[in-house]
């Protein structure tokens, strides 16, 4: 099987073996043009021949509709992902016509109808949902620490920061460390205030910051860089069986 991950920032594939191990797998970032950056793909998912394409995208009606006129050429079965609030793996309260692909399928790789569940996505947005016994309750979007800088950098005269390394949650006495240690401080904040609220469920993180948050949060963190592939390989293998 191959499985296609269209996040607003990058383009993520894995092709995996008939007992679900990763042999292959890449994250690319595609600068809004992932149907161009799939086509330059095309020859080595040829390659690959996996019999499926199981695909979550956040990225809306019109570049989906490229991305698919894309893959017809490889005359390979693909299907994209619909969120479905009355799940049977996992209920949701949220609405679904708006709730993101890529959200659903991260809680459904980690829901655990014995558990209280909080999962945290740390992408080109942050989410943090809050799951109980494999319903789902609802959740939060921030903009990422990278977001955020953008947007004082683009918002203000006097800050002119576009890069250095978010690392503290200390006060600053720069604005370099003002700023990096304000935005790291508004997603640790958040995360500490809602893991004081529930204080039963357990923490799980996942996305290319989860790292750089996960060390300033003051409860034990699961890392999991597999869940929204997870999450795919459950759908799927569900809908095949029912
Ligand atoms: N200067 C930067 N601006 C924006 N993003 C950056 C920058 N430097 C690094 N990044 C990385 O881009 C990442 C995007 O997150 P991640 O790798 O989890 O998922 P993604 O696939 O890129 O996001 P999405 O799924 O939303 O496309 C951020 O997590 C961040 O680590
Ligand atoms: C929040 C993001 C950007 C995270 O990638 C994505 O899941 C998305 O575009 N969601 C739609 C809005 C929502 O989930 O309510
Ligand atoms: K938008």
């Amino acid at each position: 099987m191959l499985w296609l991950d269209l996040g607003n920032t990058r383009l993520k594939y894995w092709l995996t073996d008939d007992i679900g191990q990763i042999v292959a797998h890449d994250a690319k970032q595609h600068l809004q043009a992932p149907a161009e950056l799939l086509m330059g793909l095309t020859d080595r998912f040829e390659r690959y021949a996996p019999d499926f394409i199981g695909i979550s995208s956040v990225l809306g009606d019109n570049l989906n509709a490229k991305v698919s006129e894309t893959l017809s050429r490889l005359n390979i079965p693909f299907e994209f992902v619909h969120v479905d609030a009355a799940h049977a793996l996992m209920k949701s309260a949220y609405n679904d016509q708006q709730l993101g692909c890529d959200r659903w399928l991260q809680m459904l790789g980690a829901v655990d109808k014995k558990k209280r569940q909080c999962v945290i996505g740390c992408g080109t947005a942050v989410t943090i949902d809050l799951i109980d016994h494999a319903e789902h309750l609802g959740g939060y979007i921030f903009p990422s620490i990278y977001l955020q800088r953008e947007s004082l950098f683009s918002g203000t005269k006097q800050i002119t920061i576009s890069n250095g390394t978010f690392d503290s949650v200390s006060q600053g006495l720069t604005t370099q460390d003002a700023v990096h240690r304000g935005i790291l401080l508004s997603i640790v904040g958040a995360i500490n205030e809602i893991s004081h609220r529930h204080p039963n469920f357990e923490l799980i993180m996942t996305g290319g910051d989860a790292a750089i948050i996960s060390q300033h949060v003051n409860r034990p963190v699961r890392l999991r860089d597999d869940l929204l592939l997870n999450g795919l390989a459950r759908y799927f293998d569900y809908r095949n069986k029912s």
